[in-house]
């Protein structure tokens, strides 16, 4: 077999149906699935034999489903990234993305600017601080409760500042963007967040700066929630379409 042909053959067939398997049958896995049948694409529900397995569930779902996914498929998909504050989870699945070929997809999720904030942290970064606002509904359910008077408030209220892996910790509903952005910068214990409920906001907002050897970055986004679920944004589900179509597209953008 000459050199090319050999090549040719070890790299995966793109013209082939991706064959994907949904962990969770929540907001935002219906979502998605709604959005790959509406666009038409060669994108297959597989029980069996997935090339790609992607987890919408929830935190306790992320180690147990990593590990027999990581085994199985070419890849993992990770929407609860808030499981990784927990100590040796994501080196756990390195290990075992590293023992069988495998790899972990974190998704970008509800947030902006991840491919930059991931390309600034080659040189050093000085401070990275992201902002979550969201409006009291999506708070329910959380500490904050405890913390504030979801019902009664009148203006944008601080009820966090802290680590990203303290607020993934204490919410991990709503803090999986803390997580994607302390990866793709500097890390959990130096990542601030800021968790704000907001009686005039309509959706997920997020604001994420960063200054480093790269220069300044400032980013803002509005998110749209999911109808289905108040703590999730729509662009969860967009940025799952774009990582799920990017592995057989000719184009991957
Ligand atoms: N990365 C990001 O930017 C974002 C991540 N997320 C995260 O994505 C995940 C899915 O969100 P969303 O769809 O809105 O949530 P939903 O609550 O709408 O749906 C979750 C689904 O997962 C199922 N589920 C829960 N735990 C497990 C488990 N251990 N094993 C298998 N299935 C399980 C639930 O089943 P049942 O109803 O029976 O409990 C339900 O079907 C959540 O963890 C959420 O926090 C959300 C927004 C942004
Ligand atoms: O959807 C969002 O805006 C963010 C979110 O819930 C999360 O990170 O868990």
């Amino acid at each position: 077999m000459s050199l090319l042909s050999h090549l040719s053959a070890a790299r995966p067939d793109r013209r082939r149906p991706l064959r994907i398997a949904l962990v969770g049958w929540g907001a935002i896995a219906r979502r998605v699935t709604h959005l790959l049948d509406a666009r038409g694409r060669d994108v297959v529900l597989a029980g069996v034999e997935p090339d790609m397995v992607i987890e919408a569930a929830g935190r306790a779902a992320v180690e147990p489903w990593g590990l027999v996914a990581l085994r199985y498929a070419e890849s993992f998909a990770v929407s609860s990234t808030s499981a990784f504050c927990e100590a040796g989870l994501l080196d756990r699945l390195v290990a075992a993305a590293e023992a069988h070929g495998s790899q972990i997809l974190v998704p970008t999720g509800a947030l902006a600017a991840v491919d930059a904030l991931a390309a600034a942290s080659i040189l050093p970064l000085d401070s990275v601080t992201h902002r979550i606002v969201k409006p009291p509904v999506a708070w329910i359910g959380t500490p904050a409760e405890e913390w504030i008077d979801l019902d009664g408030l009148t203006e944008a209220t601080t009820f966090f500042e802290g680590t990203a892996r303290e607020a993934a910790r204490l919410f991990p509903a709503n803090a999986n963007v803390a997580v994607i952005t302390a990866l793709a910068g500097i890390g959990l214990d130096r990542t601030r967040i800021a968790l704000v409920a907001d009686p005039r906001a309509t959706g997920n907002g997020h604001r994420l700066q960063a200054t480093g050897a790269f220069g300044t970055l400032d980013m803002s986004i509005e998110n749209q929630a999911l109808p289905a679920n108040p703590k999730s944004s729509e662009l969860t589900a967009l940025a799952l379409v774009r990582i799920i179509e990017n592995q057989r597209a000719a184009l991957a953008l």
